[in-house]
């Protein structure tokens, strides 16, 4: 017997869940349309190198699923989309690529997690990325495009808040303190961890790279700072310019009429690398979950990966927003609709020989843009059409028998209507396109 069971940490999708991951998607994708994005997808096999990133201590590159394939090439599933999408600009065949680009995907990212966490080792993660613009008004476009999403599936800024904080604001704090450019991601790759193993550990990592206790110290107090006001005035050296974007995103944030989601919180820094400014995370306000998404500006990357080609600093700013954490929280607020199988009809002949006309009858259905189960098989008792016809959640069944058919009819009986007296009616074949008013 093969396993029947999908590999540890992956999902299967049977059609239930896939009409749910399909409603999520939709609304994922429908904001991206009203927001002007262009879809884009790639491989989800990548070149390891990709995620080789000094920071070191990063959780998603020390968790790759990666590989050395046949041809002895170092590959790996992709663990984010974010490196992809500056490979494909760099590497634009069309060179056409005229900035700003606003691109979405809702690729399926990878991480091999060890078994003992028994965590999952894939997921589906909405990705927008704005390519090009230096001001924060694209991070508050990305933010607009989040909460225009929660409001369309009924989450409100009761049940869920973004997190904004600077890494500009961040980096100059750190530079006061005299901690170098080399040393500012992996600081930010262990203070991330902060919530998840304390000062303590936080302040014994950051000595391991070299900070002094005291440096430690002032970094875990800076991320206390409640407001930004109270942030510039703790902070020694706090980047103005750093200072002042937070507190025009909060304008126009409001003016945008997402202010209630949003919150000045200097202790998120989020686990990624290669961030260089305004950084974000949606979580819930009951506290039960994980992040919701998470963001920020990567303004460096692309210089990064292009350095041969002196590529300039190319301006970027993306988020990735997880399948799996929002359907825990529609779950939990009771916002998920039910996904039942539907049809428009299920096409029975009465008899053997009706059956030709019966597929006549699918196909003039089908023509009019109706969705027809045709029942391929003979049933002995039209008792058993009618059962599965309300198993596969059809509204009409059309019977296809001698009688109506010698007067060029179709009987259809509505599955739906409670008055059973008034619920069938004979149909002229050539008024099945008409299937909608019936
Ligand atoms: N990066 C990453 C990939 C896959 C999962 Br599940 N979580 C995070």
């Amino acid at each position: 017997m093969i396993p029947v069971e999908p590999v540890m940490g992956t999902r299967d999708f049977y059609p239930e869940d896939m009409r749910a991951r399909n409603w999520l998607f939709g609304h994922f994708k429908e904001v991206a349309r009203r927001f002007a994005f262009q879809e884009y997808d790639a491989p989800v096999l990548e070149h390891e190198e990709l995620y080789k990133r000094k920071a070191g201590g990063e959780e998603i590159t020390q968790q790759m699923y990666n590989f050395v394939d046949k041809s002895g090439y170092a590959v790996t599933l992709r663990p984010e989309m974010t490196p992809t999408l500056a490979r494909m600009i760099l590497g634009d065949p069309t060179t056409k690529m005229i900035l700003p680009v606003k691109w979405f995907s809702l690729p399926q990212c990878w991480r091999f997690e060890t078994t003992q966490r028994g965590r999952k080792r894939e997921h589906y993660q909405w990705n927008m990325d704005i390519v090009g613009v230096k001001s924060i008004t694209a991070e508050v476009e990305l933010l607009a495009a989040i909460t225009t999403f929660f409001t369309r599936v009924g989450i409100t800024a009761k049940d869920v808040g973004i997190k904004v904080n600077s890494r500009k604001v961040m980096a100059s704090i750190l530079k006061a303190q005299g901690i170098s450019e080399q040393q500012f991601a992996p600081v930010c790759v262990v203070v991330d961890k902060l919530d998840k193993i304390g000062p303590e550990e936080v302040t014994k990592e950051l000595v391991q790279l070299g900070v002094s206790e005291k440096t430690a110290g002032t970094i875990i107090e800076t991320m206390s700072a409640r407001s930004v006001e109270e942030l510039s005035t703790i902070a020694e050296g706090a980047d103005q310019e750093g200072l002042d974007e937070l507190k025009e995103l909060f304008v126009q944030a409001e003016a945008y009429g997402y202010g209630d989601f949003m919150q000045f919180d200097a202790s998120v820094v989020r686990g990624l690398a290669y961030y260089t400014g305004i950084v974000f995370e949606c979580f819930d306000r009951s506290g039960e979950l994980r992040a919701i998404c998470g963001g920020g500006r990567y303004d460096r990357l692309l210089s990064l990966y292009g350095s041969k080609q002196e590529a300039s600093e190319v301006p970027c700013v993306g988020f990735g927003f997880g399948d799996c954490v929002i359907m825990e929280l529609l779950q939990m607020k009771n916002l998920l609709p039910d996904f039942p199988q539907l049809t428009d009809f299920v096409v029975a002949a009465f008899s053997k020989d009706m059956l030709p006309n019966a597929l006549t009858v699918a196909a003039k259905l089908r023509e009019a843009g109706a969705t027809v189960d045709m029942q391929v098989e003979l049933k002995k008792k039209v008792g058993q059409t009618f059962d599965y016809a309300n198993r596969v959640g059809a509204q009409y069944v059309a019977l296809v028998a001698p009688d109506e058919w010698d007067k060029n009819m179709v009987r259809v009986k509505d599955l739906r209507m409670e008055d059973k007296e008034a619920n069938q009616k004979d149909i002229p074949l050539d008024k099945l396109h008409e299937w909608r008013t019936f």
